[in-house]
C-alpha cells in the first residue's frame, strides 16, 4: 500500500487507527481457549469487530513467537485474514548487519506480506537499507519511543550538531528513503515534542503508540502530529483488546475502538 492509498483509507473510514493485536494466550477468554488455535480465533473475533473502524493492523510479534511454531501459524493466519486494504505492521522491531536484515525483509515482507516493519535504528545505514529494497513495503523506524527508558539514550546530545540522539535519527534516515517508504515511531507519551519532530519530518507517517494503557493524549499528539494527509497512525492494543475478558469480549472491542475512532473523526475535521 502506498501512502496515497493510505490517505484514501483514512479519509473513507474518519480514522487513523491502527489496533495493536498483543495477544496474549493467558489473557484470552476461556471460552476460546479450547478452540483448535485460540490466538488466531480471538483475532478473527476483534478483527470482525474492529475492520470498520480502523486502518491498521499491528501484531507484535513477541506475542506470537513466544509460542514457538504454533504462535508463527497463528500470526501467518491472522495476517491473511487481515483483508488488503488494511496497512499491517509486523512490530519485530528488527535490525542487523546487512546481509542479516535482508533474511529478516525476506521473512516478514516474501515469506508473510506484511506491509510495514518496525526497525531499531542503531546499527545504522547498512542494518536499516535492506528493508528499503522491497518495492511498496515500509520501515517504520524507532525515533522516540513512549516507554520511560526512552530518555536513557534517545535524549543524548550531539556534542557536534547539538541535536538529540532520536532528532539524528529522524535527519539522517531521510538521506536513505522519502516518506512513501519511511515512518518514523513516536510514542504517544512524547506529545510535547510532537509537534518539533513533524518540522523535523513534515511529510512523514508517525507511528504512534502508547494512547490507552500508556496514558498517551490522542488529542495532543493529533493535534502538533497531524499534516496535511494526516501523517499519523495511532496505535491502541490493551485498551481496546481487552476492553473484556469474557464472552463480549469483541463486542466490548468494539465499543473502545468505536470511542477511539469517534474522537479521530472530529479531529480530522477541525485538523485537516
Ligand atoms: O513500535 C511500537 O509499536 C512501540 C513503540 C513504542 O515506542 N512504544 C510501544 O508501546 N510500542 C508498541 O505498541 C504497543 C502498545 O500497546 P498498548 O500499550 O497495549 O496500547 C506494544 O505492542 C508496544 O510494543
Amino acid at each position: 500500500m502506498n501512502r496515497t492509498q493510505l490517505f484514501e483509507q483514512i479519509k473513507k473510514k474518519s480514522s487513523y487507527l491502527c489496533v495493536g493485536l498483543d495477544t496474549d494466550v493467558d489473557k484470552i477468554p476461556t471460552h476460546l481457549r479450547s478452540a483448535a488455535d485460540p490466538v488466531f480465533e480471538f483475532n478473527k473475533q476483534i478483527i470482525d469487530a474492529t475492520i470498520d473502524l480502523c486502518v491498521a493492523y499491528k501484531p507484535n510479534i513477541a506475542f506470537y513467537e513466544a509460542l514457538g511454531p504454533k504462535g508463527w501459524e497463528s500470526l501467518q493466519k491472522t495476517l491473511e485474514y487481515i483483508p488488503k486494504d488494511v496497512f499491517t505492521i509486523a512490530d519485530a522491531k528488527r535490525g542487523d548487519i546487512g546481509n542479516t536484515s535482508a533474511l529478516y525483509a525476506k521473512a516478514f515482507f516474501e515469506h508473510m506480506s506484511f506491509d510495514s516493519i518496525t526497525v531499531a535504528p542503531y546499527m545504522g545505514e547498512d542494518s536499516v537499507k535492506p528493508f528499503l529494497k522491497f518495492k511498496n513495503k515500509w520501515v517504520i523506524l524507532l525515533a522516540h519511543t513512549s516507554n520511560p527508558g526512552a530518555d536513557d539514550f534517545q535524549l543524548l546530545q550531539s556534542t557536534g550538531s547539538g541535536k538529540k540522539l532520536y532528532e539524528e535519527v529522524i535527519l539522517k534516515s531521510q538521506q536513505w528513503a522519502t516518506p512513501d517508504k519511511l515512518m518514523y515511531v513516536v510514542g504517544a507519551t512524547q506529545a510535547e515534542k510532537i509537534g518539533g519532530i513533524r518540522v523535523l519530518a513534515p511529510d512523514h507517517f508517525f507511528l504512534v503508540p502508547g494512547i490507552g494503557a500508556q496514558g498517551g493524549d490522542l488529542a495532543q499528539v493529533s493535534k502538533f502530529g497531524m499534516n496535511k494527509q494526516c501523517g499519523l497512525l495511532v496505535n491502541s492494543a490493551r485498551n481496546i483488546i481487552y476492553a473484556s475478558s469474557d464472552k463480549d469480549f469483541a463486542t466490548a472491542a468494539k465499543s473502545e475502538a468505536t470511542k477511539v475512532r469517534n474522537e479521530m473523526e472530529n479531529l480530522l475535521n477541525s485538523l485537516l
